[in-house]
């Protein structure tokens, strides 16, 4: 189903969480019954570099990565109309979180230690997961970065939910959060 109130202000949403807790995957659904672009930093940047994610870490290290990241934010995409599904440590860099609510909507998808693992043990694409024991570095990165993803406009619950339900609550909360968005804006 496309979006009941194609009428409403249309500023950006922006998805963030840990990995794995689906932001590429509702990003990409909820673009399409928005009708808006869908950016993920994390392909924007494999493109631009012609080269995956494993091999920029491997290669320039993480923190030329997140310099990628924000450079991405910072120049990469358009004001408005878009949705954005954010690297999971993308918002965690300082300043970062206040510079994507100045920029639009931002949601937060939440799941358990037990999902992430289950969700990111399928592929070897993210490097910081791919040591001997993922659960250890799970909690250690989730602890870390906790206190950033708290502080996002909303947060959504994702475990044990079909990404269907998911989608609806994000549209439903992205509408509502759009208008206070665009008041305070004045825009
Ligand atoms: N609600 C969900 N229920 C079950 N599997 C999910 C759900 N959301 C995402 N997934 C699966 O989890 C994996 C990671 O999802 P992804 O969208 O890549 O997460 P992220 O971009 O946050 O790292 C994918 O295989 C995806 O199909
Ligand atoms: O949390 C992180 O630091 C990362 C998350 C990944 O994106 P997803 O959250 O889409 O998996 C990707 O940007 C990179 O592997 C680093
Ligand atoms: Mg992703």
């Amino acid at each position: 189903m496309r979006d009941p109130d194609p009428t409403g202000p249309q500023p950006n949403l922006y998805l963030v969480g840990f990995m794995g807790t689906g932001k590429t995957t509702i990003g990409r659904a909820v673009a399409y019954r928005l009708r808006y672009q869908l950016f993920d930093s994390d392909h924007e940047i494999e493109n631009a570099q012609a080269r995956p994610i494993s091999e920029i870490f491997a290669t320039d290290g993480e923190a030329a990565f997140r310099q990628m990241e924000r450079k991405f934010i910072e120049t990469g995409h358009p004001a408005g109309q878009s949705v954005v599904a954010c690297g999971g440590g993308l918002v965690v860099q300082p300043g970062m979180l206040d510079l994507l609510k100045s920029k639009g909507v931002v949601v937060c998808l939440h799941a358990s230690w037990e999902t992430i693992l289950r969700r990111t043990s399928t592929n070897k694409n993210r490097p910081l997961l791919d040591v001997e024991d993922p659960m250890a570095r799970i909690q250690t990165l989730y602890k870390e970065r906790e206190p950033i993803y708290k502080r996002a406009d909303v947060v959504i619950l994702t475990d044990h939910r079909p990404t269907s339900d998911i989608i609806s609550h994000v549209m439903r909360v992205y509408r509502r959060e759009a208008r206070d968005w665009a008041h305070a804006h004045g825009a």
